[in-house]
């Protein structure tokens, strides 16, 4: 087979199957150039599909105006369609600047791609490469290893596709030469500051001129760490399915019945589902005091933008800023994701416009469905055994002004007086999902 087959091939089958949303997330660099050179040509033979190009501006660079026309005049020029989303990059916390411009742009692409759509990037082999070693420097066990997956459904439904990942940096390059493609150079894959770059340009030329399947090597190492992982998780959630609550909170007798080694494991894996950051070990080693504190003490682990925290003999996991701004916000859009991990709201069309979320507001008397005297909304939480930092997170349904429901801790409750059929045009995901 060809260059220019492999590289067809290896798109084509992230456009083959049902129709689906195709978004090319789109640099201007020379990867992601000829990854939308490749789709526009495929396109014809897969009609059926919605296409779409995203660049995202980060505006970090003098050039980054620059860069968003050469996009536009490129997408223009294979008539496809684009959209530029404009970004602010705050760098905070880990990683630095490369990693907030990193999750920044996944959201803005994310947020423009639709359920069950594919959006394809161009990370190559070499990029592969460089995330193992990136992984090593961290002292990243099985699954920082498994570094980027060629395929990863993400729990929004959004597919993250990377066709080119096994295919060789010098064979895109030859390619797109070959094309006569007109891509730009972001002066800043040059800086060393940054580790990746440092990677690309001082070390990983001399590796591969030493040891030419290297690259092709680490994919292997990442594909059996990743393998490795996913029967660990087997076990994982066997395990996390036996000791959680309903509010996804840790029985800890449970967990310190299993060795040192499974309860980090869990631990770990429980966070991950929640998709939080993960601790270090030097964190986990913390845990064992919270778990044996008094029990009128109320010790929590502080960590990055969450709290670990003990309640009756549970372990939960909480959100610092506990309550997000939020006063209120009409409901226009068929699934609204809430504030503070409290799930997502799907509304049928007859309802939209005319619902509105509000912030709990205290003095409300609250009916749910199926319960035969109202009381006051904090006599529900009470009885439904909710910790304090969680009613604080709820938030209430109005109907025109009226309360119909309110959404607390994974659940929704609906007030007595509403009809079955508005109770049935608003469905409820609890967030973290029920696995
Ligand atoms: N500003 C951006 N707008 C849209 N997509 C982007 C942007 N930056 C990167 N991507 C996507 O993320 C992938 C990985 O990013 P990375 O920074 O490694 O690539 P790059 O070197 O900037 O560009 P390219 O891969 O196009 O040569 C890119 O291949 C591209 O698909």
């Amino acid at each position: 087979m060809n260059l220019q087959q492999t590289v067809t091939n290896s798109v084509r089958a992230f456009l083959e199957g049902k129709p689906k949303q195709v978004v090319v997330a789109y640099s201007g660099g020379v990867d992601s150039h000829l990854m939308l050179a490749t789709v526009a040509e495929l396109a014809t033979e897969y009609p059926a599909n919605q296409y779409l190009a995203v660049h995202v501006n980060h505006g970090l660079s003098p050039n980054a105006d620059k860069w968003q026309q050469h996009c536009q005049k490129v997408c223009e020029e294979y008539r496809f369609p684009l959209k530029i989303q404009q970004v602010k990059v705050q760098a905070s916390g880990n990683g630095g600047v490369e990693a907030a411009a990193r999750k920044v742009r996944y959201q803005a692409i994310e947020s423009v791609t639709q359920h069950k759509g594919v959006i394809l990037l161009a990370q190559h082999v070499q990029d592969q490469l460089e995330t193992v070693l990136l992984q090593l420097k961290r002292g990243a066990g099985p699954k920082g290893l498994s570094a980027m997956g060629q395929t990863l459904e993400k729990e929004n439904g959004i597919i993250l596709a990377r066709p080119f990942l096994q295919i060789e940096k010098q064979h895109i390059l030859q390619l797109a030469k070959h094309k006569n493609l007109q891509w730009i150079e972001d002066e800043s894959n040059q800086d060393s500051r940054f580790d990746r770059n440092f990677l690309r340009t001082q070390i990983v030329p001399s590796l591969i001129a030493r040891w030419p399947n290297l690259a092709e090597a680490a994919h292997r190492t990442a594909k059996l760490c990743a393998e490795q992982q996913r029967l660990l998780d087997e076990v994982n959630e066997q395990h996390l399915q036996g000791m959680i609550n309903q509010r996804f909170a840790i029985d800890i007798p449970k967990l310190l019945s299993l060795s040192q080694a499974w309860q980090n494991q869990i631990v770990r894996y429980w966070l991950a589902q929640q998709q939080l950051t993960m601790p270090s070990y030097s964190v986990l080693d913390e845990l064992p005091k919270l778990f044996h504190a008094k029990q009128d003490a109320n010790p929590s682990i502080e960590i990055d933008d969450y709290q670990l925290r003990r309640f009756r003999d549970h372990l939960y996991c909480v959100r610092k800023k506990n309550v997000e701004v939020f006063s209120e916000r009409k409901l226009i859009a068929r699934n609204t994701i809430l504030p503070n991990f409290l799930g997502q709201l799907r509304i049928a069309d007859n309802l939209i416009g005319e619902l509105t979320i509000k912030s709990r507001d205290n003095s409300l008397t609250f009916k749910p469905k199926a319960a035969r005297h109202s009381k006051p909304l904090k006599q529900w939480f009470k009885e439904w055994n909710v910790p304090v930092w969680e009613r604080e997170r709820s938030l209430v349904v109005y109907l025109h002004e009226q309360v119909i429901a309110i959404v607390c801790d994974q659940q929704i409750f609906f007030a007595d007086n509403v009809s079955d059929d508005v109770a049935s045009s608003i469905h409820f995901e609890a967030s973290p999902p029920k696995l």
